[in-house]
């Protein structure tokens, strides 16, 4: 009975491999379509960015500015919050907790802040300090980022010193801005951790004052504020070369913008030190730590000085303010900062504490071209910032006292400005002091008679005793705005050789009552800044002894001074010397033939016919003199054409017997060659064996060198005797050379090198090789 098995029957168990394969195929077809899911769901990151954004914009509306206090408070992106945590950012600022929620809500706004209180982080779009940016100096610069700006924007400005101006605002296109004047109803407009305080001091005293109070403050970090680059790259130089004792650096617009980082940088990491700047350094630049804003030339406007003095006293931290006035900037600058709520106080400065450094500015130019001639770059560079001021009831070029100033920036000379004679042309009523400032300057001939030089003097003592009267606080019209004026002409600078005595004169006369004057100690009552209370004194007039009064005591005694003494010229003071028939010492040396010569002074070696004739008219005679030099410089060359002629004269014999020299020896050493190849060759004809040395002296005398000499000897004899077989060889070849040789070798002497017999064999190996 057959039985048929099925199987598929309820017996028979699937093929597992073919199962396997089956659930294998199945499962990769679901992997892949789920890959393709997955892909087509990914989104990429920005749109999730912009969905997670959109999330948060709907939260915008809910902001309520009361509830804020710490950014994470504000409906802000995770990476926005993740950056803010990192920078230690936690708390809001009045300014952001005030601004930030407006600005996310898309609106224009217009905020307002002290200086330091966090307006940077405040700002979405880049937008800072607006009312620098609305400034006619960058309407084109401003105008050009608009028109690239998109239509549909939003703006968002900050400063400090904000502008309401409607008509600036117009030029933005500001759709409804929400004003936000975080200090608005304050007292002040400036911190109330910042300190400020002014002096007023004459602008011939601003670099000994600086250095003064950078020799008080080592241990501080201070900004200082200059009104033009070239003030800055001077003073930086020279005060490095005063070595006050605290590290200097400079920052102004002349540099690269990599090297106003670095100095920045540098800055930021010194515990001490000073930074000269311009007002690039005035807005915005946060430089943490900085103990003391000085204001070494007076800000243009109340708003810069709030600029400049807000680098210090920044986000909760103390700092002072210092601003140098001049007595002609006082009244002016003061209302300004009156009304914009700045409380400035006056203190003074500690006369005897103040350090004069004008000698040592003045041998430092002497030493140095490029530093005179940045000094005057920086003289003339002062005057044309002041005289480019807008506001001329602060800002009046004609009370500066220019040949003082120049003096007290080292400079012997004031040089030339022009553009303050086109203030002289427009203010007659000035003429006198302005024509006197440049009087000093002016080119003078080589030979003054003496009643030039008289003159000189006394116009310098009358400008004196005017600028002592009343130059100092002139009343004159208004300097107008030259815009003719260009940077050439400006830069243009002229030393005259008149020296402005008559300043001088008055440094003295300052000196001298700084002297008189007897000011009783007040220091400032802070006990943690005891240096400060050594420099500065509070409330305090006329520490310089400039006042009305005391000058008024000098005036008088001035010209009675004059009056009873007699002016000493230069030319006086030299007849004089030679009345008195000096001998001048003299320098005396020998030459080594036992010649006498004068090295000091210096003799006149031609002789003209005029020498003996001497003039006995006294004085100089200008012209003979002229003569006598031109004669002497005439000899000089002749003597020094004759010097280099023996020179070249003696080089060239020496040269020739150098020649003869080597000429002879080639020539000896080729007749000892061939007398020598003659000679081998016939020893039996002409060879005196008492010509070598002695065997027996040789043996004892060498006997020390040992076997190795004698072998030696043995084998360059045994090559002669080779030598000698070759030479045979050769003689068949030429029978002629050969009785040549022997004619030649007859009629020479036998030959002394002076050598050791085994020196002489080596010679001989030598030349029988080179010959070979
Ligand atoms: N929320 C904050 N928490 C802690 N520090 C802050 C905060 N906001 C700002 N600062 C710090 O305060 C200092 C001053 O800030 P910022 O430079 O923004 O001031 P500003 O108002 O823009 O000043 P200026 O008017 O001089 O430009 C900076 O060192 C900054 O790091």
């Amino acid at each position: 009975m057959g039985k048929t098995v099925d199987s598929r029957g309820s017996g028979a168990r699937p093929d597992p491999v073919r199962s396997f394969n089956r659930w294998k195929k199945k499962h990769r077809h679901r992997q892949s379509q789920k890959k393709q899911l997955r892909k087509q769901l990914k989104k990429p990151e920005w749109q999730v960015e912009r969905e997670g954004i959109s999330r948060l914009m709907q939260n915008y509306e809910k902001i309520n500015v009361n509830e804020i206090t710490r950014f994470s408070d504000f409906p802000l992106s995770k990476k926005t919050l993740k950056g803010l945590q990192e920078a230690q950012y936690r708390l809001v600022t009045e300014i952001q907790k005030q601004t930030i929620g407006l600005a996310l809500q898309g609106k224009d706004v217009l905020g307002a802040a002290k200086t330091g209180s966090g307006k940077t982080l405040a700002f979405l779009v880049p937008l800072d300090e607006a009312d620098r940016i609305l400034d006619m100096g960058f309407a084109d610069t401003m105008n050009a980022i608009i028109e690239n700006l998109p239509k549909k924007r939003q703006t968002l400005l900050f400063s400090a010193t904000q502008t309401k101006s409607v008509k600036d605002l117009a030029r933005l296109s500001l759709k409804d801005p929400e004003y936000v004047w975080v200090h608005e109803r304050a007292k002040y407009s400036t911190p109330a951790t910042l300190e400020q305080n002014y002096i007023v001091c004459e602008l011939q005293q601003k670099v000994s004052v600086l250095y003064s109070f950078l020799r008080s403050h080592l241990k501080k970090k201070s900004i200082v504020f200059f009104s033009s680059c070239k003030e800055v790259q001077y003073l930086y130089r020279v005060f490095c070369r005063l070595r006050p004792g605290i590290s200097i650096l400079a920052l102004h617009g002349r540099q690269q913008q990599m090297r106003r980082m670095e100095v920045y940088n540098e800055f930021v990491r010194k515990r001490a030190a000073v930074l000269f700047a311009t007002d690039i350094a005035a807005r915005g630049l946060d430089f943490p730590a900085v103990n003391w804003v000085l204001q070494f030339d007076c800000p243009e406007d109340a708003n810069t000085y709030i600029h400049r003095a807000g680098r210090t006293a920044r986000y909760k931290e103390d700092g002072e303010a210092l601003l140098i006035l001049l007595p002609s900037e006082e009244k002016a600058m003061l209302q300004q900062l009156l009304q914009k709520k700045v409380p400035v106080k006056e203190i003074k400065i500690n006369p005897e504490k103040l350090i004069d450094v004008q000698k040592k500015l003045e041998s430092f130019l002497a030493q140095d071209q490029d530093l005179k001639e940045r000094a005057q770059r920086c003289f003339v560079s002062y005057i044309r910032s002041v005289y480019l001021m807008k506001d001329k009831e602060v800002f009046d070029v004609s009370k500066l006292p220019i040949p003082e100033y120049a003096l007290s920036l080292g400079l012997a000379v004031a040089p030339r400005v022009r553009f303050l004679q086109k203030v002289q042309k427009q203010q007659p009523t000035k003429e006198l002091v302005m024509s006197q400032a440049n009087k000093v300057i002016e080119p003078r001939a080589p030979s003054l008679t003496n009643d030039e030089v008289e003159e000189f003097r006394a116009y310098f003592n009358e400008k004196m005793s005017i600028l002592q009267k009343g130059g100092k606080r002139l009343e004159g019209t208004e300097c107008r705005l030259a815009n003719s004026i260009s940077e050439e002409e400006d830069e243009e600078i002229e030393e005259k050789p008149g020296k402005a005595k008559g300043s001088q004169t008055q440094s003295v006369r300052n000196t001298e009552a700084q002297k008189i004057e007897e000011v009783p100690m007040q220091f400032l009552d802070r006990d943690e800044e005891e240096e400060d209370a050594d420099f500065f004194k509070v409330k305090r007039h006329n520490v310089f002894g400039l006042d009305l009064k005391e000058n008024k005591a000098l005036q008088k005694k001035e010209p009675s001074k004059s009056s009873v003494k007699k002016k000493v010229t230069r030319v006086a003071e030299a007849k004089k010397v030679m009345k008195r028939n000096f001998k001048v010492n003299k320098k005396i040396t020998f030459t080594d033939e036992g010649e006498l010569v004068q090295q000091w002074p210096q003799m006149q070696r031609s002789v003209t016919k005029d020498n003996e004739e001497e003039d006995d008219t006294g004085g100089i005679n200008l012209d003979k003199a002229k003569e006598r030099l031109q004669e002497e410089d005439k000899f000089d060359k002749e003597e020094y054409r004759k010097k280099i002629k023996a020179k070249h004269r003696e080089k060239r014999l020496k040269e020739r017997e150098a020649r003869r020299e080597a000429n002879k020896r080639q020539a000896k050493a080729k007749d000892e060659e061939e007398a020598f190849l003659d000679w081998s060759d016939d020893d039996d004809d002409g060879f005196d064996p008492s010509t070598l040395p002695d065997p027996d002296k040789y043996r004892s005398s060498e006997e020390s060198d040992g076997e190795d000499m004698e072998n030696k000897i043995s084998d360059t004899k045994k090559q002669q005797g080779m030598r000698k077989r070759n030479n045979s060889e050769v003689e068949v070849v030429g029978p002629t050379r050969r009785n040549r040789k022997k004619a030649k070798w007859d009629t020479l002497e036998p030959l002394d090198t002076g050598l050791s017999l085994a020196e002489d064999e080596e010679l001989v190996l030598h030349l029988l090789r080179n010959q070979s």
